[in-house]
């Protein structure tokens, strides 16, 4: 088991009875840590399903997953690993009902949450609504409801004011549609273990031992979660193990707080902390830069990260002429670097930026040199209009109570049941105060409404009731590929995209997206697919309907990662705990990376902490580098719509790269000019051969 370990890691590995903070920088080999952590107990006669491992998003679970199963092979598919959010569901699926919530709660994406929210607060404005969304988030992470967020409101501030209440009403729209939105994943649970003295004994005894990995970015209520899962404070010896690095904390904008790491050792008097100093991702250069650029945020604790990698390759600098001039150069560097380098694919090459915008001119100059790439972090396949609609109607079988998935789905395709209608549907259901659903088999809708629209209303609901009656029959992916053809055939979703879409293009692209999508719910009900991490934790035959029930969740975390050989371009908030042996970090002027410091004004205290986050996100970008690092900055950039002169970013010299590292290589730029006038002249004599 100690193979592939430090003495540190096997210290942690092997610290098997309390509770234990692994604490160390970038590369240090903490998240193998867990995964070798999850073997050891395992060996150590912890039953497989009593471990739970939790990672910060979707992909990270499954790739711990693959990792853990090549250290244990098939006990790997009974441990929970998943994020906080795909806990809080199982936990809120299995005992939920304490709370009030039925088994098949819907959970609401961001989209419903923000048009709910303009419901509520009467409003059509998308950024006032957004700013609602926004506090009353952060209220939730902070533990907060309606109630005690108004009591705290200071005199005079009329925006949390107006944001509290209109909590209270989206709370209770929330109660009446049986939903809950993404921060309710983790403040129910905790309410549940909290306020359920049976409950929280249930978990405590269901969980042997808890994981968790990038420590640094928990917010408020996930530590507490984590506190009562693990015993707190009862059990002196609780047993978990955090990893995280403080350097690296990047979610300060969403509530996660250091505070917990400050936190540990004071409520948990036993807790054994760790260090890891050696890196065993990056060359010394890149860690020199690391180290120099992190170097004036103040310290939790002091670290000295070393490499045994040697020095490698410089560190680049590239200006540009402007952000069209930088893609362009990093084309100029995936190809010239791939003609020179050891690692020579496709996906050994990330592009990181600070926003998603960022990546547009990018994905442009790539596709022109035809260099293969996917987006991640950014607009993700859940996203999609046409998943989106499909997604509403799952909801919908999951919970009829769901009024915005109804609403979307009565209306995906039309069906000849108009917007008055739907109205005065509305309008009965609210006076009843029942669901839309439930409202539309009420005895006393055909007085309330005209026949007709009462007729289309029953048809609908019929239908409903019939897809429901067999998804929850419909288990395997051969049945449920036959459910899900037979249900688009019968709501001639087909059409409705061509007759929706001007371009038969476009229309056909989104047709494969839903072909792709029945697909990929056909596997997860066969059970063939043990990664949909968070949500099946377990390789079992189920029935559409239980898919169906988690959908949203996914819609809402999950990226569709498939292990390609193409180049990744990404956010660098996305891009934490990953690793490229080349990485290009773009965009990082003064303004972009820091971010809007700029515009900031007045409050330095908060300035310099926003500045500090930002030196943080910088160290991240830094440390996913293995191998070759260059850092780009375009003079000239668009910001809104003017074209503005920029200045390199301050981290830029902070990195205190030696001079000689700065300079670009003009090598480099001729090569890659050579190169494409190669593949012109091949290009061109090929149309001659065919003529
Ligand atoms: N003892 C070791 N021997 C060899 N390679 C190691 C060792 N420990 C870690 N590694 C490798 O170093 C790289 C970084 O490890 P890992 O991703 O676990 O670091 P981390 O501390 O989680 O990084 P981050 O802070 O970015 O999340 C991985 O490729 C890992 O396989
Ligand atoms: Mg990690």
């Amino acid at each position: 088991m100690s193979a592939g370990l430090n003495v540190s890691q096997q210290e942690a590995v092997n610290y098997l009875h309390g509770p234990c903070l692994v604490l160390a920088g970038a590369g240090s080999g903490k998240t193998r840590v867990i995964t070798h952590k999850i073997a050891r107990l395992i060996q150590a006669g912890c039953e497989p399903k009593r471990i739970a491992a939790i990672t910060f998003t979707n992909k990270a679970a499954a790739e711990m997953r693959e990792r853990a199963k090549g250290l244990i092979g098939k006990a790997a598919k009974d441990v929970i690993i998943c994020t906080f959010h795909a806990l809080g569901v199982r936990m809120l699926r299995e005992d939920g009902a304490a709370l009030g919530l039925k088994a098949q709660f819907s959970i609401l994406d961001s989209d419903d949450v923000l048009a709910l929210l303009k419901d509520c607060g009467g409003t059509t404005d998308a950024a006032v609504a957004r700013q609602w969304q926004w506090t009353i988030s952060l209220w939730k992470n902070q533990g907060l409801n309606a109630d005690t967020a108004l009591a705290q409101c200071t005199v005079g501030n009329d925006e949390h004011r107006s944001a509290a209440m209109v909590m209270k009403l989206y709370q209770e729209r929330l109660t009446a549609y049986q939903s809950v939105d993404f921060d309710d994943l983790i403040g129910l649970p905790l309410k549940l273990l909290q306020n359920h003295p049976e409950v929280r004994e249930k978990w405590q005894k269901a969980l042997g031992h808890v994981l968790v990995d990038e420590y640094q970015d928990t917010n408020a209520t996930q530590y507490e979660l984590l506190k009562l899962l693990v015993g707190w404070p009862d059990r002196p010896d609780a047993r978990f193990t955090a990893v995280g690095d403080d350097d690296q904390s990047i979610y300060g904008w969403r509530g996660a707080t250091l505070d917990n790491l400050r936190k540990l050792p004071v409520d948990f008097p036993s807790l054994k902390v760790i260090k890891l100093e050696q890196n065993y991702r990056s060359t010394g250069t890149i860690l020199e830069a690391a180290n120099n650029v992190i170097g004036p945020n103040p310290k939790l604790f002091p670290k000295k990260l070393w490499s045994a990698l040697g020095d490698g390759e410089p560190v680049r600098v590239v200006d540009a002429d402007n952000e069209e001039h930088e893609a362009e150069r990093v084309v100029a560097r995936i190809q010239s670097l791939r003609a020179n380098s050891a690692h020579k694919e496709f996906k050994d090459f990330a592009v990181l930026y600070r926003a998603n915008h960022q990546s547009r001119l990018l994905e442009t100059a790539l596709r022109r040199a035809q260099i293969p790439y996917k987006v991640s972090g950014g607009t993700s396949f859940f996203d999609r209009a046409e998943i989106k609609d499909l997604c509403a109607w799952f909801r919908l079988l999951a919970n009829q109570d769901d009024d915005p998935a109804f609403l979307r789905a009565i209306t995906s395709p039309k069906r000849g049941i108009g917007h008055t209608t739907l109205q005065q549907l509305g309008e009965f259901a609210g006076k009843y105060k029942i669901s839309m659903f439930e409202a539309l088999f009420s005895a006393s809708l055909p007085a309330a409404l005209p026949k007709r629209a009462v007729d289309g209303l029953h048809e609908f609901g019929r239908y409903l009731n019939d897809l429901e009656f067999r998804a929850k029959s419909t288990t395997g992916a051969e049945a449920a590929k036959e459910f899900l053809a037979n249900w688009l055939k019968d709501i001639h979703f087909e059409k409705y995209l061509y007759d929706s879409e001007e371009s038969e293009k476009i229309a056909a692209a989104r047709w494969t997206n839903v072909l792709e999508f029945c697909d990929w719910m056909a596997q997860r009900c066969g059970g063939t697919i043990d990664d949909t991490a968070g949500v099946t934790t377990q390789s079992e035959i189920r029935s559409v309907l239980e898919i169906a029930q988690n959908v949203a969740l996914l819609s809402t975390i999950s990226e569709r990662e498939q292990d390609q050989n193409v180049v990744t371009l990404s956010t660098l908030h996305a891009s934490k705990g990953l690793e490229w042996p080349h990485v290009m970090l773009v965009g990082v002027t003064e303004g972009m990376l820091p971010f809007r410091v700029e515009d900031a004004e007045g409050d330095s205290e908060g300035l310099l902490q926003r500045i500090q986050e930002e030196r943080r996100l910088m160290y991240v970008g830094i440390t996913r580098a293995q191998r070759s690092l260059a850092v780009s900055w375009p003079k000239k950039r668009k910001k809104g719509r003017d074209i503005v002169a920029t200045s390199p970013s301050r981290f830029i010299k902070e990195m205190a790269l030696d001079k000689a590292t700065v300079k670009e290589d003009p090598r480099e730029k001729l090569k890659a000019l050579r190169a494409e006038f190669a593949k012109k002249a091949a290009a061109s004599a090929a149309s001659k051969a065919q003529h």
